[in-house]
């Protein structure tokens, strides 16, 4: 039995040795203990049937549980009123899910009617809504078959939003759309999820959304098993086993990188006097590369920037530096190649290190 506990803190969703057993005999989910810490993300990946669906509708007891308990917000799910329950938790499904027939302001103030809010108020909130979730009111007054994949999944997050649950439960919400529209839909979610650290349940199939959303992915193999539940770095530095590394891709050290930021990688002051100078403008903005008959431009990095960033920037760079800047853009320092590297080393050794304490 693997049991996730993430430390400290407060758990808005505690899943305590939770068995599901389905009348056909199907186990789909198996002595499942896991906590989904208040105000964080939590993904559930894993590959198609391993449990993870029935796992997020057991929250809002869409499926009831064989045994083990489940507990939001301290209480057990199985003494609350299944109805009320529901209503308490937003839930975002693949295909939106909207009523067809309903108008998408209608669709989005649907729980704030139910929980008795009157229409009045219930449609200024799903109209503050709308912009939340960056659409026009114009779009308001469309039926959902009149809005790309992309918006309707906006207003299936805007529905699930309305009543402002503390909880919010996402089967695949992305699944469904292209790649372009599906990292702008996650850019969305990671600025809405900053205002409202919503306690949030995320189920995918895609590793990199999960790595991009999570502050915790919990992954699951055939049968309903819990693999391994960590935050996105330290699963990618320490998978638990080889089954974890290989679900994580051939691609686990880059998107490593892409996790670790510049920050605490040392600089030092630009080179003067070589091949190369760097070119700066009145303000000390770095602005290229020079050498006699030659000007390459410069992308200045931040400290909050990625050592993946870095790395290709420095490959770009005919000194192999990359320039460091502060948040007005000013000239702080330079980073070497060799020193990105050595320090992308030392991440993954440190997270290593961390884990094998555990
Ligand atoms: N109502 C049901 N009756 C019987 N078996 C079911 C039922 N619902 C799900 N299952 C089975 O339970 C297992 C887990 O299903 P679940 O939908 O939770 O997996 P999943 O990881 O979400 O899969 P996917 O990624 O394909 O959606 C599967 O073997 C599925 O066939």
């Amino acid at each position: 039995m693997t049991i996730c506990m993430p430390g400290k803190g407060h758990h808005m969703i505690q899943f305590d040795a939770v068995h599901k057993r389905f009348p056909n005999g199907t186990t789909a989910v198996h002595d499942l203990s896991l906590e989904m810490p208040e105000g964080g993300v939590t993904v559930l990946v894993g590959s198609s049937g391993c449990g993870k669906t029935t796992t997020l509708r057991m929250v809002n007891r869409m499926v009831d549980p064989t045994s083990g308990t489940i507990r939001v917000g301290g209480r057990d799910v199985l003494e609350q009123d299944a109805a009320e329950l529901r209503r308490s938790i937003g839930y975002v499904i693949q295909q939106s899910g909207l009523f067809p027939h309903r108008t998408v302001l209608d669709n989005i103030a649907t729980v704030p009617l139910l929980l008795g809010w009157g229409r009045r108020k219930a449609r200024a909130r799903a109209g503050e809504l709308l912009e939340t979730v960056g659409l026009t009111a114009e779009a308001g007054k469309r039926y959902p078959h009149q809005l790309s994949g992309g918006q309707q999944q906006r207003v299936g997050v805007a529905r699930a939003l309305a009543a402002d649950p503390p909880v919010l439960l996402m089967d695949e919400p992305f699944g469904a759309v292209d790649p372009v529209v599906r990292t702008q839909l996650q850019d969305e979610l990671l600025r809405l999820q900053k205002e409202l650290s919503k306690t949030i349940v995320f189920v995918t199939h895609d590793v990199d959304e999960a790595v991009r959303l999570g502050d915790r992915i919990a992954i699951f193999r055939t049968g309903g098993h819990l693999v391994q539940c960590a935050a996105p770095a330290e699963l990618l530095a320490r998978p638990a086993d080889d089954f974890v590394a290989d679900f994580l891709g051939a691609e686990r050290g880059l998107k490593l990188l892409s996790l670790t930021t510049l920050a605490d990688v040392p600089q030092a002051p630009a080179p003067e006097g070589g091949t190369w100078e760097l070119v700066l403008d009145e303000a000390r903005r770095p602005q290229a590369w020079r050498t006699e008959d030659a000007e390459i431009p410069v992308r200045p990095l931040r400290d909050t920037d990625s050592l993946l960033a870095a790395l290709n920037e420095s490959i770009a760079s005919p000194t192999a530096l990359v320039a460091r800047v502060d948040a007005d853009g000013v000239l702080t320092g330079v980073t070497s190649r060799a020193e990105i590297h050595e320090h992308a080393g030392e991440t993954h050794s440190a997270h290593s290190t961390a884990g094998a304490a555990v």
